[in-house]
């Protein structure tokens, strides 16, 4: 079957999605009957916090997430990556703990330029020492193998040596504060423990893969931002955690990343096969979270990146449109936005990234199985399973992309809305390519 832009229409894994993309009649857009719009919420009702079970095995029995009160895990199932999830969760909340101190007192200093123009902070890198160092300690006896964003070349020069002095001192300062670990590191065990994340990933063995600020854009703007980390085995993410120090603990539907709520701080967690849970960062406590049961595009909203040069604003607003969508986007950055959709905040997530541009695994690992065990589904625009097992991406230079471009989420796998976002994402990219 012919491709548009990089996109194979037969191959997807999702008969709908095939079976409405591949006919040669004009999709069924508008053959689905939908029911009288509503008018603009800004809060979603009731029923759209209905759990729903995942398509996978149930998990531990314990309470829902239904309206912020979160109750405990009775316990995790016996899972050969239970260790790993604990040390996981270990990790990203320590190096939470760090961004937050970051981001309470951001100096001028503590922000950089990479080579491709991102920003980069003490946090970016403060965060991954942590996460490397804290998985090693917990993990001793695990080959390690990290696919991490950053890398220590830009520390190592001489004009940088202040920073790293910094980081090293923050370093210091999230274990002591935290009290588990009695360890001091010195400026090279902290580019050691950074540059262990030069792991390239691929199909076989186990890889923890991290985006240590996921959103460095949103982190310096004080708004949301995820410490992410996924473990791949044999090239299938087999658990993720996502830390969001500044997503509200209710839902932030139609609220572009902020509620009225004050308690903020989310960690969601998820291994393959147990479902997902949310809980306060720094709280034991867990609640099992679904994605929204809404059927009806009227009563759905959407999620894309806030920054316009991350995905196309104007071709996901115009699938949202024909899709009969009423709520406008929420725009938030990061992996925040996969969190916040297995918990039912919004139903789908679109995302269009410009031309060219080739998405990392760190940027999806952890959130797409949040989603997937919340019981959403999480694709390419053809329907095809994300790949996450042909390496990093790292860079600008590397070949080997895990979506096809454009790449969009679904959160709620239940056909109607299915159906018709495949019928748009057909007609648009169609359009979008001629
Ligand atoms: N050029 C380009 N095109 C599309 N998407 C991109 C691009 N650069 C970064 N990203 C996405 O940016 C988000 C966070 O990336 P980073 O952790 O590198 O931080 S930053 O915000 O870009 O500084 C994260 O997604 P969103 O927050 O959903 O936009 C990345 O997947
Ligand atoms: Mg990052």
């Amino acid at each position: 079957m012919a491709s548009r832009a990089g996109i194979r229409l037969t191959h997807g894994r999702s008969p709908l999605l095939a079976a409405s993309a591949s006919s040669s009649r004009p999709p069924p857009v508008l053959c689905l009957r939908r029911s009288k719009p509503k008018p603009y919420r800004r809060h979603l009702p009731v029923p759209l916090w209905r759990p729903l079970a995942p398509r996978s095995s149930p998990g531990p029995s314990s309470s829902s997430y239904s309206t912020g009160i979160s109750s405990p895990v009775a316990s995790m199932s016996s899972s050969s990556y239970e260790k790993e999830l604990a040390a996981a969760k270990k990790a990203a909340s320590l190096a939470a703990r760090l961004c937050q101190t970051v981001q309470k007192a951001l100096l001028e200093s503590d922000i950089q330029s990479k080579a491709d123009k991102s920003p980069v902070t003490v946090a970016d890198y403060g965060s991954q020492a942590i996460v490397s160092l804290v998985l090693k300690m917990e993990l001793p006896s695990e080959k390690f193998s990290l696919v991490a964003e950053e890398d220590s070349a830009d520390l190592q020069k001489d004009e940088s040596q202040e920073t790293l002095k910094r980081i090293t001192d923050l370093v210091n300062d999230t274990f002591s504060s935290e009290g588990t670990y009695s360890i001091s590191v010195s400026v090279e065990d902290v580019l050691v423990a950074i540059d262990s994340g030069k792991s390239e990933g691929g199909p076989h063995g186990r890889h923890w893969v991290l985006d240590p600020i996921d959103g460095t854009k949103g982190f310096l703007r004080g708004d949301q931002y995820a410490i992410a980390l996924a473990l791949l085995d044999e090239g299938r993410v087999m658990l993720g955690v996502l830390a969001c120090p500044n997503l509200p603990f209710t839902s932030i539907a139609n609220l572009d990343g902020h509620s009225s709520e004050n308690q903020t701080g989310c960690l969601f967690s998820a291994q393959t096969g147990c479902g997902a849970y949310m809980q306060l960062l720094n709280e034991p406590s867990a609640a099992k979270i679904s994605v929204c049961t809404t059927e009806n595009p009227a009563d759905a909203s959407f999620f894309e990146s806030y920054e316009a040069a991350h995905s196309l604003h104007d071709l996901s607003g115009a699938i949202a449109k024909k899709l009969g969508v009423q709520a406008p986007p929420v725009r938030i950055d990061s992996q925040a936005k996969y969190g916040a959709l297995a918990r039912g905040d919004g139903a789908i997530y679109l995302r269009f990234p410009h031309k060219g541009y080739r998405e990392k695994i760190w940027d999806h690992a952890a959130g797409s199985i949040v989603v997937t065990e919340a019981g959403g589904i999480a694709t390419d625009a053809a329907g095809n399973n994300l790949d996450f097992s042909k390496g990093s991406t790292r860079g600008h230079q590397r070949t080997n992309p895990i979506f096809c471009i454009p790449s969009v989420v679904l959160s709620n796998g239940t056909p109607p809305i299915l159906c018709q976002i495949s019928a748009s994402l057909f007609l648009f990219t169609f359009y979008r390519n001629k």
